[in-house]
């Protein structure tokens, strides 16, 4: 299957869709990250605090693909924010996936109130220069962290990950990325794995109408429309099947007037993980 891709910046070209990893390890997670590469997913989202680099490095490894035909993405700790320990964790995220260089590497959270992220931003600068990743950017950043990365480094990210659903479609910062150059990574594309909070999501009429008037399902109607939003959905599924039907969105298009109506069932306040990069603290 065809996937289009989006280019960064810095003319890195990334497949318009990820794989997301959040809880994929150990040897379910091989067999899960085996089904996703044999699916087509050639870009693939984890992060130190996932636990799973070792897993994903031995996904690389089983597929006898070219590296260079895989995009792999990880992420910063809050824990390692300061200069020195930053560098040292990249280091560590690269040595546990058995990878020479990562094609991306994002601050995880900017931790606001520890203040620590301009810090941990000039550390993934650094480390680009070093060779140790190719590009670099962050997530969960609102407009304020980003002016300040651009205040004080001359620099903004290639990428910001948000989370990103039809209830929560982050207008604003998605407008604010658009005209800064950054692309606007989708985590939760789905509306999540938590199945009380994500159901809802994918049986709205509207978004259940556009699936039979396309002849496909819920999830494909919202990861199609995350595509034409620019957006670069992240989606998980440990399901094969599942994986297959997530990548099967570009053979149909939404009209305009219904990619409207999917963004106005947004309410400001429909975080489906009640994580308001502004005081939510990870480590
Ligand atoms: N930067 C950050 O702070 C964060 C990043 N992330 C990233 O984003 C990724 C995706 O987010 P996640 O929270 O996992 O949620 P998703 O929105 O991707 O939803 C995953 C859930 O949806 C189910 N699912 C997948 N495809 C379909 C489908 N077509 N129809 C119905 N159900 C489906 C899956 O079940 P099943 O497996 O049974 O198919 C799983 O339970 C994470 O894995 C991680 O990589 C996530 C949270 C925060
Ligand atoms: O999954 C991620 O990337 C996170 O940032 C996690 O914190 C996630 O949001 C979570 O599991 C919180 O309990």
């Amino acid at each position: 299957m065809q996937i289009p891709s989006i280019t960064l910046r810095n003319g890195l070209e990334l497949p318009a869709i990820g794989f997301g990893t959040g809880d994929v390890k150990g040897a379910s997670g091989l067999t899960t990250l085996d089904a996703a590469i044999n699916n087509g997913y050639r870009l693939i989202d984890t992060a130190y605090n996932y636990e799973n680099e070792g897993t994903v490095g031995q996904a690389i490894k089983r597929s006898s693909l070219p590296r260079e035909e895989l995009l792999i993405s990880s992420k910063l700790p809050g824990r390692h924010h300061k200069y020195k320990n930053a560098i040292t964790a990249i280091q560590e995220s690269l040595y546990r996936a058995g990878l020479d260089y990562y094609d991306l590497y994002l601050i995880h959270w900017p931790n606001p109130m520890r203040g620590e992220y301009v810090e941990a931003w000039q550390a993934l600068l650094d480390a680009k220069r070093f060779g140790l990743v190719r590009s670099v950017g962050v997530s969960n950043f609102l407009p304020e962290h980003l002016d300040k990365l651009q205040a004080e480094t001359g620099e903004l990210p290639e990428i910001n990950q948000i989370e990103l659903h039809p209830l929560f479609s982050q207008p604003e910062l998605r407008q604010y990325d658009r005209e800064h150059g950054i692309i606007t990574e989708a985590w939760s594309p789905l509306g999540g794995h938590d199945l009380e909070l994500s159901q809802p999501i994918r049986e709205l009429p509207l978004i259940k109408n556009l699936a039979d008037k396309y002849h496909k399902n819920s999830g494909q109607i919202i990861l199609r429309w995350e595509h034409q939003l620019g957006v670069l959905p992240l989606p998980l599924s440990h399901n094969a099947k599942r994986q297959a039907q997530n990548l099967d969105i570009f053979d149909f298009s939404l009209t305009d007037e219904e990619v409207n109506e999917i963004c106005a069932l947004d309410k400001a306040d429909a975080r489906v993980s009640e994580q308001n990069p502004l005081t939510n603290e990870e480590l």
